[in-house]
């Protein structure tokens, strides 16, 4: 393609380009902002292109320096999840008891002012004029399986009443063939669509099949969002374009309005695909796998998903069951489930069936470890050592419990021993190097434990401070503010109502009590946020 070299609004011969997209040229920066208004719509660091076997997905067109924002996007719907019980169709908060009824349509509502909210109006609309009968919700304790039709109901409601939208949420991958291979379909039709069509009398204005499209729209591309609980289901539009990847390239995050926010987890060259990750990055090989399988319908072939070692954090393997031998056992390959796992150092090799029993082993004893208690995380971390390696995934979740659980009762970090500090302290250290190595992207993850380093680091500065050993206390305290400022920077738009959100405010409030101390102190600091 060639590049534009004449200014978009003139027609002069330029040179600068938008910094944005670098896909329009101005002759001034006068001609620019005068253009902002028209050009702010298109201006955007990727293109929408089509991949083989994947379909439309999203290419930087331009180097994207890490924590840019590349997309902030408002839902095209959004609506209840398909197993719920009765929720608020304004904010979609559950509801404990009948609260206020809409006085138009009879769904019950926390409030006037959410009777009024313009989401609410399909079901609302429709009831009126389709159902003509309120609509009464008596049971407020179990799932209810009306409002397994609501988020269906208001896509179906955009082809009637907004052609623009529709086109956009029809455009939207379903894979119907999939689905009705392993019986989704089926089950919706009795689920969602029959309900639908006759709770609300639709059934002149729509079948049972285009229900079930709409139904795999949800499944395919459905975000969940968060913000409300139980969490919304939000519908986007470039948003759903973004591939998925073990390892992605772009953190997700969602603002408290309910926006999509992508920004890039890493540095990101022109020409390479955006992605994020469809699954639980946290989750082994195996389970990320089936679960793409089972829920979007293709088997990932990113780079973490071909090499077994997952870049060498060993997160999938066991440990050789030679207990002299420190080597890890792994599978050729975990695309085709059923080879023998064989060890990194020694010659052992043992069958699948002796892998499950150590992995149900260390399930089960994963099942009984009391999250809230840090000693009861210490035993299971002691128990496993020479059965996992210590980057495992299950381990890594006990890890991560235990470094936010150190410091958490009444007395605060002050009152932890020595040893729980120092537990705290190398726990966090080690959940960074994995997360930068295996989850750039986890965004909210890292700065909670860059959040707990910094209070660790701190307490132990604090200690050795006081007990008159210490003459680096600036360069502690130097440190202590580098990674408030990493775990500002990753939280900065999670919303204040999530825990991440107030970690971040606190991490903003201790940045600023730090800056008094140091600049008392005389220690000047240099911020990169
Ligand atoms: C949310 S949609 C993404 C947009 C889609 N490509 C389109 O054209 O509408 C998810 C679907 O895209 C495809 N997809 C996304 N990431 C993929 C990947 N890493 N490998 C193969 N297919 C992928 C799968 O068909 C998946 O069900």
């Amino acid at each position: 393609m060639l590049e534009p070299v004449t200014c978009k609004l003139c027609g002069k011969q330029s040179k600068q380009k938008c910094a944005g997209c670098l896909s329009v040229s101005y002759c001034s920066r006068e001609h620019q902002k005068l253009d902002w208004s028209s050009h702010k719509n298109a201006c955007c660091s990727f293109t929408i292109n089509e991949v083989a076997g994947m379909g439309r997905c999203l290419t930087a067109r331009r180097e994207i320096r890490v924590g840019e924002v590349v997309l902030r996007e408002r839902p095209l719907a959004s609506g209840p999840p398909q197993v719920t019980g009765p929720v608020c169709l304004g904010c979609l908060n559950g509801l404990q008891g009948p609260g206020v009824d809409c006085p138009r349509c009879g769904w019950p509502m926390c409030s006037s002012a959410c009777a009024a909210s313009p989401g609410h109006r399909p079901e609302c609309h429709w009831a009126q004029v389709k159902r003509k009968e309120k609509v009464k919700i008596s049971n407020f304790t179990t799932p209810h399986p009306t409002y397994a039709c609501i988020t269906p109901l208001r896509l179906l409601y955009a082809k009637h009443t907004d052609s623009k939208l529709w086109a956009k949420i029809s455009s939207l991958e379903s894979h119907p063939e999939e689905r009705k291979k392993d019986g989704k379909w089926e089950q919706e039709r009795f689920a969602v669509a029959k309900l639908l069509r006759r709770f609300y009398k639709l059934e002149e204005e729509v079948t049972e099949d285009e229900i079930l499209e709409i139904c795999g729209i949800i499944q395919i591309n459905g975000h969940e969002v968060p913000l409300s609980e139980p969490g919304t289901i939000s519908l986007y539009w470039k948003g759903s374009l973004l591939e998925h990847n073990c390892r992605p390239n772009c953190s997700k995050s969602f603002t408290e309005s309910g926006d999509l926010l992508i920004r890039a987890a890493v540095a990101i060259s022109r020409g390479e695909r955006l992605s994020i990750c469809y699954t639980d990055a946290l989750w082994g090989s195996p389970s990320r796998m089936i679960h793409l399988q089972q829920t979007k319908y293709f088997q990932c072939r990113c780079k973490r998903c071909s090499d077994v070692t997952e870049f060498g954090t060993y997160f999938s393997a066991i440990s050789c069951t030679d207990s002299d031998c420190k080597g890890k056992l792994l599978p050729p390959s975990f695309f085709n489930l059923g080879s023998n796992w064989s060890c990194s150092k020694c010659s052992s090799s043992v069958d699948e069936s002796r892998v499950t029993e150590v992995l149900s082993k260390v399930a089960v004893q994963l099942v009984e470890v009391d999250k809230k208690s840090a000693t009861s995380c210490k035993n299971f971390l002691q128990s496993t050592r020479d059965l996992l390696p210590e980057n495992h995934f299950q381990r890594v979740e006990v890890k991560l419990a235990l470094v936010q659980l150190i410091g958490q009762s009444s007395g605060g970090l002050a009152t932890v021993s020595d040893e729980w500090l120092t537990i705290k302290e190398s726990l966090a250290r080690e959940l960074i190097a994995l997360s930068a190595l295996l989850f750039p992207a986890e965004c909210r993850l890292r700065g909670v434990v860059y959040f707990e380093l910094h209070a660790a680091v701190a307490e132990r500065a604090r200690r050795e401070a006081s007990r008159g050993g210490d003459t680096s206390v600036p360069e502690h305290l130097l440190e202590t503010r580098n990674y408030l400022e990493s775990s500002i920077s990753q939280l900065k738009y999670e919303p204040q109502s999530l825990p991440e959100g107030k970690i971040c405010k606190q991490g903003i409030q201790n940045l600023k009590d730090l800056d008094k101390l140091l600049q008392a102190m005389n220690v000047s600091t240099f911020s990169s946020l």
